[in-house]
């Protein structure tokens, strides 16, 4: 097939697929991925663009994601927007999929893409009935079919799945050995990844599911990354005598991490400065004494105010988290840095007296607005004045 054919008919026909939600309610519509099923968790995100991106972050590994903006599939895909390896959302439900992908970025359009990597997926479902369904009832569990269709049999799959309440998820999607970053942000004028070489700081960066973007900006700020699994003791990485330990984002239920707040304790304990981001942050919190909790629909997008409750300046942030800190039984030690301007829910947490910071939201946007960059600025100032002091 040609690849103006491609584009322009990704697929010789299209299947019918649907989409059960575990309350009985049922979405007919049409298939853009592999034939198959799928159940997960069912979240919306409302970000206008990043598609991609979003369908690339280890943090959506059992849930499955539909999209508020209307359009998708129109900027196609390429392998530098990926932010890891494989696509961990468990299903893509759109409203209007689009046949022509025009972008000079485009290499595979997004039914490919998704066909490559597995991925169950419907169009032509009315999303804003369905967003405006998970709003008012909270995330449910849901199960997407395609080819092959059996409405009773989606339904039951859909009530028997469990949720994510209790998983941890982190130690799934992790790496299984360490190794070494070295890539910067992307460049639209060298158009490519830039190559930093000036290296400050060495940092240790565990995985619990990080997405690329967040490597490049630390190295970008002069990190010299080591990334470990999620399960990395401790003592393995105070034998790296780091700069800074980095708590990746990731997915999955924060408290299940067990092997993960005692590593957070021990660095706390001998004062490494600490950076968590979304799954990193709630996992510090919990180190710390705090309690996290399942958010009704949480918060997935690229456009959440979220306010610096010090000088009440407010950034837009990218957000994707289903659990948060708990305002209950916050410890003394903690200060409140950051509140949604949504729901009010705890967004950054600074420990009083240590140099641990956490962020609910994700700075390294990707997709998403770029202005919360200046999150990673209190990591990188405590290992530069934890180097002054020798
Ligand atoms: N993006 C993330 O790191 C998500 C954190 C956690 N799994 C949550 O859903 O709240």
């Amino acid at each position: 097939m040609s690849k103006l054919n491609q584009i322009l008919f990704p697929s010789e026909h299209q299947k019918p697929a649907v989409l059960v939600l575990s309350d009985g309610t049922i979405y007919h519509g049409l298939s853009i991925g592999i034939d198959g099923k799928s159940v997960a968790e069912i979240v919306f995100n409302t970000a206008m663009t990043g598609y991609q991106e979003i369908l690339s972050d280890p943090s959506y590994a059992e849930q499955m994601v539909t999209l508020t903006y209307p359009h998708i599939g129109n900027t196609g895909t390429n392998a530098a927007d990926n932010e890891s390896a494989h696509v961990y959302a468990k299903g893509l439900i759109v409203r209007d999929y689009a046949k022509t992908a025009s972008n000079f970025r485009n290499e595979e359009n997004l039914q490919s893409y998704l066909i490559k990597h597995n991925v169950v997926a419907i169009s032509d479902v009315d999303t804003r009935a369905l967003t405006n369904k998970l709003r008012v009832h909270g995330s449910m569990s849901a199960c997407i079919m395609s080819g092959e269709v059996d409405v009773d049999e989606a339904l039951k799959s859909a009530q028997a799945y469990p949720g994510l309440a209790g998983l941890d998820l982190a130690k799934v999607v992790s790496c299984e050995q360490s190794y070494q970053w070295e890539e910067g942000t992307y460049s639209l004028e060298q158009i490519g990844f830039k190559q930093n070489q000036e290296k400050t700081f060495k940092v240790v960066c565990y995985d619990f599911g990080v997405k690329r973007n967040i490597l490049r900006i630390l190295d970008d700020l002069g990190c010299d990354l080591t990334v470990v699994p999620a399960e990395t003791s401790a003592e393995t990485v105070m034998a790296m005598k780091p700069d800074g330990v980095f708590l990746s984002n990731g997915p999955g239920d924060p408290a299940a991490c067990d092997y993960a707040i005692a590593a957070c304790q021990a660095f706390l304990q001998n004062k490494v400065p600490l950076f968590g981001i979304c799954l990193g942050h709630q996992i510090m919190a919990l180190a710390l004494g705090a309690k996290t909790m399942k958010m009704k629909f949480g918060h997935h997008g690229a456009n959440h105010p979220v306010e610096n409750c010090d000088n009440k300046t407010v950034l837009i942030t990218s957000q994707n988290h289903n659990f948060a800190v708990a305002d209950e039984n916050l410890p003394e030690t903690l200060s409140i840095t950051h509140r949604s301007l949504f729901d009010g829910s705890i967004q950054g947490i600074k420990h009083k007296h240590l140099n641990a910071y956490g962020f609910q939201g994700h700075p390294e946007a990707s997709p998403g607005p770029h202005e919360a960059k200046i999150i990673f600025e209190p990591f990188i100032q405590a290992m530069k004045q934890e180097s002054h002091n020798g």
